[in-house]
């Protein structure tokens, strides 16, 4: 926090992320002043499914919002509102008298309740659920988590319909801990991640909740993104009782920030998965080529709609790359490594670990490698994973264009590897577009503040908030047309392949 002169009051954004929870201060500039992070456990019970702790997550985010007043000499009091951002979808079931959640958070990767989509999709549900929910019916979304749950809790249906369980998504789940078990909402763009909500009605699916049996009476009630739900309870916040005044999914909350609010900008954001989101406006323009029509963010009483394109395996691919494979030490050690080989780009890595999100929504793919020679080095494996970011970002790009008839001349990306220069040049390469990345990649932490500070004044209006954004860092495309063609041909028949291998292969 060098070199900044203290304001009297400040946003605090809370980004509580797949992998790690953050806690950030912006000033009225916008600045980040001050961050903490902290990582947390990943529970792999069976193949394919991923769980968190929720009272481990709870404990990091008090932590680091400990850290951060620590460490800046700030004093809970001037914060004037906090904000909330969050991995989406990844679903909780708590007692609503104790606290205490029934089992552990069910993450957004895990794969725990395909057969509960499976039967969805067998009975023949799946133009009803996307025309409502404008989602394509996966494991990925919470509904099937919260069946999956009910039946595995023994006496939790029962529990449900007596009106003694709550269910919440992370941005629930922490406005509930954080205002001490007094307030249980969600807002727009949770909900329509949920496949139980009614993205035009904007409520609770009736006829979806009754396919799945799941109680009205355990789901929050559904805000705005940017309003005042509740304020802490003392004893959390040293003595201060700070407005709740902003949240949004992780990757609606990047959108804001990155002010990719007129109809047709778009953003991606490559943290442990990737996701690119285009604002499409007050239309909830629908998919017709597999990407998800969900909520951008709704206030002052309008609703703006994002096409959206979710890659499950984004950073996870060069994590694994540093825990499993045991190629690197570091993430950041994947770009010199990709600088380094000496290949012409023939190896492909498809990181299918948990299947494939857009534009494919293929749940049996498993990864796969293609292209390895007697030759082939470390070096080269690497650059190949990072090169598997960009083709799945061109996947889907490709599509959102047919989809939307929008041209994407730039494209504003952010998230923790888009740090990875070789990566974002190999995408504007890959790509044929311009890439801008922004100077701080907190983008998704940032949008969260301004939501949160929008509905308290803090900041006037969005005009205001265009003040301050800055310029970023431009990435120009430098492939030749047929280098482009030839590798990307490449890369689909290394998915074609995969996916192939994955319908004949039984995995868990
Ligand atoms: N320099 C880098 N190059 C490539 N990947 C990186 C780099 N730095 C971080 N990552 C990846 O970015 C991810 C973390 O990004 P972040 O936006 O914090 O994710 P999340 O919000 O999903 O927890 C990790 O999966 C990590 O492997
Ligand atoms: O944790 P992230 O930033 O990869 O985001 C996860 C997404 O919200 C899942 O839909």
């Amino acid at each position: 926090m060098e070199g900044f002169v203290l304001d009297e009051s400040y946003i605090l954004s809370i980004d509580e992320g797949t992998t790690s929870t953050r806690s950030i201060i912006f000033n009225h500039s916008g600045e980040k002043v001050i961050e903490s992070q902290k990582e947390f456990r990943q529970y792999f019970p069976q193949p394919g499914w991923v769980e968190h702790d929720a009272n481990e997550i709870w404990n990091a985010v008090l932590s680091t919002i400990a850290n951060v007043f620590i460490e800046s000499g700030i004093k809970p009091a001037q914060i004037k509102g906090i904000g909330i951002t969050n991995q989406r979808e990844t679903t909780i079931i708590w007692d609503k008298k104790t606290g205490l959640p029934i089992y552990h958070a069910v993450v957004w990767q895990s794969r725990q309740s395909s057969e509960i989509a499976d039967w969805l999709r067998e009975d023949n549900n799946e133009e009803k659920f996307h025309n409502k929910t404008g989602l394509t019916i996966d494991a990925y979304f919470s509904a099937t988590k919260v069946r999956w749950i009910l039946d595995q809790v023994p006496g939790a249906q029962e529990r449900a319909e007596n009106g003694e369980l709550l269910f919440g998504t992370i941005d629930t789940w922490l406005v509930w801990k954080l205002t001490g078990g007094k307030v249980h909402v969600t807002d727009y763009s949770n909900a329509s991640r949920t496949m139980m909500f009614n993205i035009h009605d904007l409520a609770w699916d009736k006829e979806i909740l009754k396919i799945l049996n799941i109680p009205e009476k355990m789901l929050p009630q559904i805000k705005s993104n940017s309003e005042i739900y509740g304020k802490t309870a003392d004893y959390h916040f040293y003595g201060s009782q700070v407005p709740i005044s902003g949240m949004a999914g992780d990757q609606q909350a990047a959108l804001f920030g990155q002010l990719a609010l007129d109809p047709g900008t778009i953003k991606n954001t490559y943290g442990t998965g990737a996701f690119t989101v285009m604002n499409t406006g007050q239309t909830a323009k629908m998919s017709e080529n597999s990407l998800l029509t969900t909520i951008a963010y709704g206030i002052n009483g309008k609703v703006n709609y994002a096409l959206e394109g979710s890659i499950y395996v984004a950073g996870s691919a060069i994590q694994w790359l540093r825990d499993g494979m045991e190629l690197i030490q570091s993430a950041s050690d994947s770009e010199k490594a990709a600088l380094n080989s000496k290949n012409i780009d023939e190896v492909y890595v498809v990181p299918a670990f948990t299947g494939l999100g857009a534009p494919y929504w293929d749940s049996s793919a498993r990864g796969a490698v293609f292209g390895l020679t007697r030759g082939t080095t470390r070096n080269d494996f690497i650059k190949a994973t990072l090169q598997s970011l960009a083709y799945q970002s061109r996947d889907v790009i490709d599509t959102m264009k047919s989809d939307s008839d929008i041209e994407i001349p730039k494209l504003k990306v952010d998230g923790g590897a888009a740090k990875n220069n070789y990566l974002l040049q190999f995408q504007a390469d890959i790509l044929n577009t311009k890439i801008i990345r922004a100077d701080d990649l907190e983008t998704t932490a940032l949008g969260a503040a301004f939501l949160a500070g929008l509905s308290i004044g803090f900041w006037k209006d969005v005009d205001e908030l265009k003040q301050l954004k800055n310029k970023g860092t431009e990435f120009e495309p430098k492939m030749s047309n047929t280098k482009r063609d030839v590798l990307y041909e490449g890369w689909k028949k290394a998915v074609n392949a995969t996916r192939q291998f994955g319908s004949k292969t039984k995995v868990n």
